[in-house]
Order: C-alpha cells, then sequence, then structure tokens
C-alpha cells in the first residue's frame, strides 16, 4: 500500500501525540460526568480505540454506522443510515467521535438525529477537520488536525474500502484514482 501514497500529512508519531492531548483535554472537560461516546463507523474506529484509552473518565461506548462516499471521492450528498446506535441518548451527554469532518453532511445528520432523542449535550471530537469542505455549517469542538482539501487516506480513512488500515495518514498517488 505504501507504494500508493504520494505523501504522508501525518505519522504514527503525530497521530499518538494527537490522541495524548485531545485524551488530556477531554478528560479535563468531561470531569465529573459519564458521557455517551458515540462512534461513527467505519472511519472513526481507529480513532476511536486510541483516543478513548486517553480519556480518563467513566463512559460507555456505542456506534453508529452511516455512509455517504460509498468508497468514492466525492460525497454522494445523502447520508444513509446503515445502522442505529443501540443506546437511548435521552438525557445524555454523547461525545461523537468521527475520522473526518469534510462537507460536514454526516456530522449534522447526526448531531440533528441526537437532539431529536432529546440528547442533553452533543460534542464533536474529529481527527481531521477539512474547514475547505464544507457545504453544511458543521463545527468540531475537538480537532486532531486541519487537512487542507485534499483527498487523504489512511488510519481509518479509506478509497474504494482500502487503505483503512495504514497506519499513518497520506494522499494518494494520482495514478491510483485516474
Ligand atoms: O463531512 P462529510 O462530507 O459528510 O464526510 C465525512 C464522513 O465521510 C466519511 O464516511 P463514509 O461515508 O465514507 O463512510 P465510512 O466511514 O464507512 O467510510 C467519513 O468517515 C466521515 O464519516
Ligand atoms: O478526504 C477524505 N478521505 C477519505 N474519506 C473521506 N470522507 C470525507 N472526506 C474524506
Ligand atoms: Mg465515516
Amino acid at each position: 500500500m505504501d507504494n500508493d501514497i504520494a505523501r504522508v500529512l501525518y505519522s504514527k508519531a503525530d497521530i499518538k501525540e494527537a490522541c495524548e492531548r485531545l485524551g488530556k483535554q477531554l478528560t479535563k472537560d468531561y470531569a465529573g460526568k459519564r458521557p455517551l461516546i458515540l462512534s461513527v463507523l467505519t472511519g472513526a474506529m481507529f480513532f476511536t480505540t486510541d483516543v478513548v484509552r486517553e480519556f480518563d473518565v467513566y463512559s460507555e461506548i456505542d456506534f453508529i454506522d452511516v455512509s455517504s462516499y460509498k468508497g468514492g471521492m466525492e460525497s454522494t450528498g445523502t447520508v444513509d443510515l446503515v445502522s442505529d446506535l443501540s443506546e437511548d441518548v435521552n438525557g445524555r451527554d454523547v461525545l461523537i467521535i468521527e475520522d473526518i469532518v469534510d462537507t460536514g453532511r454526516t456530522l449534522s445528520y447526526i448531531v440533528d438525529l441526537l437532539y431529536s432523542r432529546n440528547a442533553k449535550s452533543v460534542k464533536i471530537c474529529t481527527f481531521l477537520d477539512k474547514p475547505a469542505g464544507r457545504v453544511v455549517e458543521a463545527k468540531a469542538d475537538y480537532v486532531g488536525f486541519t487537512v487542507p482539501k485534499e483527498f487523504v487516506v489512511g488510519y481509518g480513512l479509506d478509497y474504494q474500502g482500502y487503505y483503512r488500515n495504514l497506519p499513518y495518514v497520506g494522499v494518494l498517488k494520482p495514478e491510483v484514482y485516474e
């Protein structure tokens, strides 16, 4: 897979540092609360497992599976709910864990869903934020890295379902998708 990567943006060490930094901040901000962590499948699986182990607060973990890219490089514009979360969020402090906020559609869909079910608070911790990609309003409260408007892969982020298991984040060589 390394041969398909034109440029590495964040190394394994950079990622570890970001998870530690975010975990510390979250531990401070959620002290005394019992949040429900909501991991957004599939992309956020790696970031979730790393960041929650730096989060020293009593918390439960749940998952929601939503999909809008269908393996491609552009959002289809429609967010499909593939699998709903299991917990009742009524009155809960929910912390969404995402791999990337790009157009903002996915995040906005999930935040609306949680508030419609009477969540007490909803905050967002994203590994990557791509503000230049925004189509709808969406703001993350905790950000690992801010990325330029480029399609990135690795550490959970896929192209056609592949590259999620790269331990770093990079940009694909054009010949891979052209
Ligand atoms: O801000 P947006 O433009 O909505 O993009 C961000 C979302 O898109 C990707 O998910 P995808 O639909 O590819 O599903 P996946 O996580 O299963 O790969 C990514 O994991 C985020 O959840
Ligand atoms: O840059 C990206 N890479 C992979 N998946 C994505 N989903 C939204 N943006 C991206
Ligand atoms: Mg996703």
